[in-house]
C-alpha cells in the first residue's frame, strides 16, 4: 500500500535502488529514474511536450566543487553521484581556466549522457555551447538571462539564480527554464545569513510557472523542512561531494527528497492500548494505515480489555508519556495528532504541555469517557482537567452522545439537542465539535459545529452489533485526512464513509460488541482459513 500524498501533491515516482538495476548496462541502468536514462543525449530530450523543462530533471541537482576531491577526479565523483541518483549535474568551478573548464565539461558531458542526465555549465555560456552541454546556469551578477537565451537558442536549458519574487518573475520573463533559489539554510560560507527564508521560497514558487530548485546548505537532515514550499527538487554540493561515499549519499538524499516531495503523511495517536485490538491505539494505527498515513503512537495506558469489558488499566507515568511524544516529534514530525483515552490529570497536563511545545498543525481529541462495553476510562476529577486544559487545544473534538451530555450538562434527546450541545460546547471551548450520533438516535448521523455553523453528516445505520472502537476509528480517520491536507469538512465526511465501510464488513469476533474490519477496503481481507 502506498502512503497517500497530500491532497493535490504530485505523483511520486518510484526510486529504484541503484544496486537493483542490471549491472550489464553499466551506469545507464543504474539511473533510478527510468525515463531520464532512456532520453537520447541533447537538451531537447529534457523538455516536456509543452517545451518546458521536465521537472524530474531537477529532483536531485548535483553541483560540483573540486575542493572536495580527495585523490579522485571530478569525472569519477560525478559518475558516482549519477549512479546514486543525481538527476542533473552542474559543473561549477569558478577558478578553472577556460580551456580546463572546457575539457572538464566535455568529460562530464559523456558521464552524464551515459545515464541520460543533463549537464549544465555554471556561468560560462561559451564553454557550455562549445562543450555540447545541455544548458547553462547564470547568477544575478552574470550575463543577463535574455542575452544568454539569445546565445544558446531555444533548446538549451537556461537556469537562473533568484532570491526575490521580482528577480524570479524577471528571469522567467526573459526565458529561464528553471530557477535556483537560495541559500535556504546556513551554508558555512562567509556571510552565514540565510539569503532566502521559507516564506520567500514559497512565494517565489507560487509566483512563477517554471520549476524551482532550492539550494544552499541542504542535506539529509534538513531536506524534509522544505516540504510544502512548492519546489520540485534540491541542489546540493557538499552533501554529496564532501561525503566519503558519493553514490550512497546521492541515493540517500534522493530518497529523502522524494519523501519530502511526495508527501508521506504521518499521524500520531496518543491513546490507550486495547488488548482486544478493536479500539485505542491498535484501532488508530490500523485506521491510519488503511487511510494511507504512516501511524506513530504514544501510549497513555495499557488496558486488559476484550469485547465484553475492561478487566484492568495500568497508566504510564507522565514522564514516560512525554518521552514517547518527544521521541516521535523529534524524528518523524506528525502532520496531525489524535488524542484518545487519557485517564488521569497528570497525563492530560503532559499532553497539553507537549502540544504547546511541538505545536502540531492539527489536533483531534476524542474525549473518551466510557468504553462501548460500559467500562469507565477516565477518572471523575480528570474530566475537569480534560475540559479546561486539553479540549481548548484541539482543532476538533469528537464526543459521542453520552460524552456530549457530560460536556454540555444536559440530556440529548433530539437532533436539535445535538446541535445545541455542539454549538454551546464549541463556543465555550473555542474548538470545532463533532457530536456523534451512533448511540441509539435514529440513524448514525453526526453534527459538526464550527465557527458558528452546524453541518450534518448523514449516515445510514449499519445493522451490526459489533461497534467496538467506532469512535476511536472515526477520530483517527479524521486525523489521517487532516494529515493528508483535506479540510475539516472533507476530513469528517471521508472518515465517516470509512467507518461505515468498516462496520459494513460485518466482522464478528468475541462474545460481546466486537471490533470492526479496519482493513475492509484492502485486498488482504481476513483470510478465510480452510475451516474445520
Ligand atoms: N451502527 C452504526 N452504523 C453506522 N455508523 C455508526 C454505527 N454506530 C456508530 N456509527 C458511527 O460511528 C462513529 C462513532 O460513533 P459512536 O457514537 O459509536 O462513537 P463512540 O461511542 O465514541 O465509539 P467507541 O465505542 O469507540 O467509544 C460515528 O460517525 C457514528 O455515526
Ligand atoms: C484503550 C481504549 N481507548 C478507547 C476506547 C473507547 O472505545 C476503548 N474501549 N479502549
Ligand atoms: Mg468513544
Amino acid at each position: 500500500m502506498s502512503f497517500a500524498r497530500g491532497a493535490g501533491e504530485r505523483d511520486p515516482r518510484a526510486v529504484a535502488a541503484p544496486e537493483a538495476a542490471g549491472a550489464a548496462a553499466g551506469v545507464a541502468a543504474a539511473h533510478p529514474d527510468g525515463p531520464a536514462a532512456a532520453h537520447p543525449a541533447g537538451p531537447a530530450a529534457f523538455r516536456l511536450a509543452d517545451g518546458g523543462l521536465d521537472p524530474r530533471t531537477l529532483v536531485l541537482y548535483a553541483v560540483t566543487d573540486r575542493r572536495w576531491l580527495d585523490g579522485t577526479t571530478l569525472e569519477e565523483e560525478v559518475a558516482r553521484a549519477v549512479e546514486g541518483g543525481a538527476t542533473m549535474v552542474q559543473l561549477r568551478e569558478k577558478d578553472l581556466g577556460r580551456d580546463e573548464l572546457l575539457d572538464e565539461a566535455v568529460r562530464l558531458r559523456e558521464v552524464c549522457h551515459a545515464v541520460g542526465v543533463p549537464l549544465i555549465v555554471d556561468d560560462d555560456v561559451e564553454v557550455a555551447v562549445a562543450a555540447g552541454a545541455d544548458g547553462v546556469h547564470v547568477g544575478q551578477s552574470d550575463m543577463e538571462a535574455g542575452a544568454v537565451r539569445a546565445l544558446i537558442g531555444p533548446d538549451m536549458i537556461l537556469g537562473v539564480s533568484a532570491q526575490t519574487v521580482d528577480e524570479a518573475l524577471l528571469a522567467q520573463e526573459r526565458g529561464a527554464d528553471y530557477l535556483g533559489v537560495g541559500a535556504v539554510f546556513p551554508t558555512g560560507s562567509k556571510d552565514d545569513a540565510l539569503d532566502v527564508d521559507r516564506e520567500t521560497l514559497a512565494a517565489i514558487c507560487a509566483a512563477v510557472s517554471i520549476p524551482v530548485v532550492a539550494i544552499g546548505g541542504i542535506g539529509r537532515d534538513n531536506v524534509r523542512e522544505l516540504a510544502g514550499t512548492g519546489i520540485v527538487g534540491v541542489a546540493t554540493i557538499s552533501a554529496l561531494f564532501a561525503r566519503p561515499d558519493v553514490r550512497l549519499a546521492a541515493h540517500d538524499l534522493l530518497v529523502r527528497t522524494r519523501r519530502m516531495l511526495d508527501g508521506v503523511r504521518c499521524a500520531l495517536t496518543i491513546a490507550g492500548s486495547d488488548s482486544s485490538g478493536g479500539a485505542g491505539v491498535q484501532a488508530d494505527l490500523k485506521t491510519m494505515q488503511a487511510n494511507g498515513v504512516f501511524g506513530t503512537s504514544a501510549i497513555t495506558a495499557l488496558t486488559a480489555q476484550n469485547t465484553r469489558g475492561v478487566t484492568s488499566i495500568m497508566d504510564v507515568t507522565p514522564e514516560f508519556l512525554g518521552e514517547q511524544i518527544d521521541a516521535v516529534f523529534s524524528d518523524i514530525r506528525p502532520d496531525a495528532v489524535k488524542v484518545g483515552m487519557v485517564s488521569a490529570t497528570p497525563l492530560i497536563r503532559t499532553i497539553a504541555e507537549r502540544i504547546d511545545r511541538w505545536r502540531p498543525e492539527h489536533v483531534v481529541v476524542d474525549p473518551v469517557m466510557v468504553a462501548t462495553s460500559g467500562a469507565r476510562l477516565i477518572s471523575e476529577d480528570a474530566v475537569g482537567t480534560l475540559v479546561a486544559e486539553l479540549l481548548p487545544r484541539a482543532t476538533v473534538i469528537t464526543p459521542n452522545r453520552p460524552e456530549a451530555e457530560v460536556l454540555w450538562g444536559h440530556e440529548i434527546q433530539t437532533e436539535k439537542d445535538m446541535e445545541l450541545a455542539a454549538a454551546e460546547v464549541g463556543r465555550r471551548l473555542g474548538c470545532a465539535v463533532l457530536v456523534k450520533g451512533g448511540h441509539s438516535l435514529a440513524d448514525a448521523s453526526d453534527v459538526l459545529w464550527r465557527d458558528g455553523e452546524c453541518r450534518w453528516y448523514r449516515g445510514r445505520r449499519v445493522e451490526n452489533p459489533n461497534t467496538h472502537g467506532t469512535g476511536c476509528t472515526l477520530s483517527s480517520a479524521i486525523a489521517s485526512n487532516l494529515a493528508k491536507g483535506f479540510g475539516l469538512d472533507e476530513s469528517v465526511m471521508r472518515a465517516k464513509d470509512y467507518v461505515s465501510g468498516a462496520l459494513a464488513a460485518m466482522l464478528d469476533l468475541g462474545a460481546g460488541s466486537g471490533p470492526m474490519d479496519h482493513g475492509f477496503d484492502l485486498a488482504s481481507r481476513f483470510v478465510e482459513g480452510p475451516g474445520e
